[in-house]
């Protein structure tokens, strides 16, 4: 193993156009990493602090750069995250920010393979990894807080599960998010495109349904080979808890309409996915739905568990879900991300690991999927930032 011997921290742009936070690691054999933190816009309430860029920056340098440079170990990942967790001193990185952490950290994992001249799926994953592969979900229409005027549910995603190979999948989504533009061009819908590249089209749920539905089933006819639907409700977003309703505009539904609703979709279209169908706090509605859909489809936690394993352990003891949304930046590090993804399978969940709407060139997460032979990885369908990371899957794919 070699000493991390420069930490280096700037401002980036991030895919909205804000300031994040990328970091570079350089170690003593001149192994070198780089990686930016990306930044949600339908954050939930539980996940750790993230500091305006330049604050973080700042307070990381004062406070976890000394710990790193010439103290730790590149490819001693967790001894890097505990030093960031020490720097830092709180639980949700409120001092340093978990964007400088989790760029740091994943920085010093991009350094340690580099010095080992392995990929990076490998060095995180083990020798072993690298023979499966996740299911791209792509998100082609979406709404919520990622566009304005557009559909209530966040995110509606191809998954194309019967897809022989990553490379065919991604171009399939991509193919589903054309198949959309073109269906919403014949109905005379303008549609602009919303944070993740999907289209944001001012439409209500049920037509957003129906032209996904037409695509997916459109695209699997001409590739071959089936194409599922999902959706990231990020229900949260909906929730008004002062009143206990989710709100869609004009329609309100409680809790339990809310359960009926959902459980309906996922007949109704089969969906294979149902991200944050129910609000963040609400354990128990979402137990509630996984026993009623769950042997038919994916009920996933985002904000519910906020790649957390205190929370992900209370969701397992209540039965709440069974697949666990990962996303390296709610919790911080690496280390985290991995305790809380063995957490999950140990459990009998599917871990699906995903981006941010505001993302940034970095692939980290591709491999990360593939690291922990992630059934299924969540980085939209088209757009830079997000064709960097599927891009990264299919050269890990030819490679591997
Ligand atoms: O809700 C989500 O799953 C994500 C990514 O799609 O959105 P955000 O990064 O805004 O939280
Ligand atoms: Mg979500």
């Amino acid at each position: 193993m070699t000493l991390i011997t420069e930490v280096r921290l700037r401002r980036v742009l991030d895919s909205r156009g804000n300031p994040t936070v990328e970091a570079e690691v350089t170690t003593e054999s001149g192994g070198f990493g780089r990686a930016a933190a990306p930044s949600g816009a339908s954050t939930g309430a539980h996940e750790a602090t993230s500091l305006p860029a330049s604050e973080a920056i700042a307070s990381a340098r004062e406070h976890a750069v000394p710990r790193i440079e010439g103290q730790v170990y590149a490819g001693d990942q967790r001894s890097v995250d505990a030093a960031l967790r020490a720097a830092d001193g709180t639980e949700s990185f409120d001092e340093i920010g978990a964007n400088s952490a989790v760029a740091i950290s994943m920085a010093a994992a991009t350094a340690a393979a580099d010095t080992l001249g392995a990929p990076l799926y490998q060095h995180l994953g083990g020798a072993f990894r690298g023979n499966e592969f996740p299911t791209p979900l792509g998100n082609v229409i979406g709404g919520g807080e990622h566009a304005a005027e557009a559909t209530h549910i966040q995110e509606f995603l191809a998954a194309p599960v019967g897809a022989p190979s990553v490379a065919d999948a991604v171009f399939a989504n991509a193919r589903v998010h054309g198949a959309v533009g073109e269906i919403l061009a014949e109905r005379d819908v303008a549609a602009a495109k919303g944070d993740e590249g999907a289209w944001a089209p001012a439409i209500d749920d049920s037509e957003a349904f129906e032209i996904v539905a037409e695509a997916t089933e459109q695209v699997a006819g001409e590739v071959g080979f089936d194409i599922g639907f999902g959706l990231d409700v990020a229900a949260t977003e909906l929730y008004d808890a002062d009143e206990g309703v989710y709100r869609y505009g004009d329609t309100e539904r409680t809790p339990d309409e809310q359960i009926e609703y959902v459980a309906g979709l996922v007949d109704e279209y089969d969906l294979v996915y149902v991200e944050d169908p129910l609000d963040e706090e609400d354990f128990e509605g979402f137990a509630d739905l996984t026993d009623q859909v769950g042997s038919e489809t994916l009920i996933c936690g985002d904000d519910l568990f906020v790649t957390n394993t205190e929370r992900l352990d209370r969701g397992i003891e209540a039965g709440a879900a069974n697949a666990l949304l990962v996303k390296p930046n709610q919790i911080g590090t690496l280390s985290d991300a991995f305790d809380a993804t063995e957490r999950a399978v140990e459990n009998g969940l599917a871990p699906v690991i995903s981006h941010r709407s505001g993302e940034t060139e970095d692939t980290t997460i591709a491999h990360l999927a593939v690291a922990t032979a992630a059934p299924f990885v969540k980085t939209g369908a088209v757009g830079g930032e997000r064709t960097a990371k599927l891009n990264e899957l299919i050269r890990t794919e030819e490679t591997a």
